[in-house]
């Protein structure tokens, strides 16, 4: 079963409820969203293997660490999660981007996807799934299913907010899949929104309401 980590870091916590409070504007939330996606691409990389090679330093010779190249690739889910790449790009500049366009449709909501355009080489990166919201979970499992079926093996999912319903909704569908939250929020509301959530990330990203 995938592992749910809530990365309680207090820099991302002190961030996050800036991006939560209503009367933070278009500006700021951006730059906000884009801090975090940062901060919790520190988190997540944690793990990434390194070797040791020998360099030379102004002094002597030294044997330190390098990243042992382990191909990278993050996978924005379209508008919402373009607001988190700039951020994790900054730490980790080689990733490639591929990007999955979903909306979720208002009344049904399901998910719409309307485009995918992914690096040639999924089947051997560590994809990185990025958006803001985790609501009914239907966006995350659709854009999971369709990495899978061109070939993708290794999937996390980084979001700033889930829902206890979409979180269940992973965990069932994609048990390979560890989901990586900056909070896990209560519930959602009959609208299909995160509560106490942030709103709609997409247009308070992109100024759109
Ligand atoms: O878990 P779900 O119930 O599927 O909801 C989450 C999705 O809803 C939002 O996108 P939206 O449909 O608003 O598209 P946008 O990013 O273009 O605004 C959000 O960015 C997620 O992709
Ligand atoms: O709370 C929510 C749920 C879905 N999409 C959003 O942008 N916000
Ligand atoms: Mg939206």
């Amino acid at each position: 079963m995938g592992n749910v980590f809530v990365l309680d870091h207090p820099l991302i916590q002190h961030k996050l409820t800036y991006i939560r409070k209503k009367e933070t504007g278009t500006k700021e939330f951006r730059e906000l969203v884009d801090e975090v996606a940062a901060l919790m691409a520190f988190e997540i990389t944690r793990d990434l293997p390194l070797e040791e090679i020998t360099i030379e330093t102004p002094v002597t010779t030294a044997t330190t660490k390098t990243l042992s190249g382990k191909k990278i690739g993050l996978v924005p889910i379209l508008r919402a999660g373009l607001g988190m790449v700039d951020g994790i790009l900054q730490l980790i500049p080689a990733a490639r981007v591929g990007h999955v366009g979903l909306y979720r449709d208002p009344e049904t909501l399901k998910p719409v996807e309307y485009y995918i355009k992914l690096p040639s080489d999924i089947e051997e990166r560590d994809l990185i799934v990025i958006d803001p919201m985790l609501a009914t979970g239907g966006s995350a499992n659709d854009a999971i299913h369709s990495l899978k079926k061109r070939g993708a093996t290794s999937i996390k999912l980084m979001c700033l907010v889930g829902a206890p319903e979409g979180v269940e909704v992973i965990k069932k569908e994609h048990p390979d899949v560890d989901i990586y939250l900056a909070a896990l929020d209560e519930k959602l509301n009959e609208k299909g929104y995160i509560e106490p959530g942030l709103g709609d990330a997409g247009d308070r990203l992109y100024g759109t309401k």
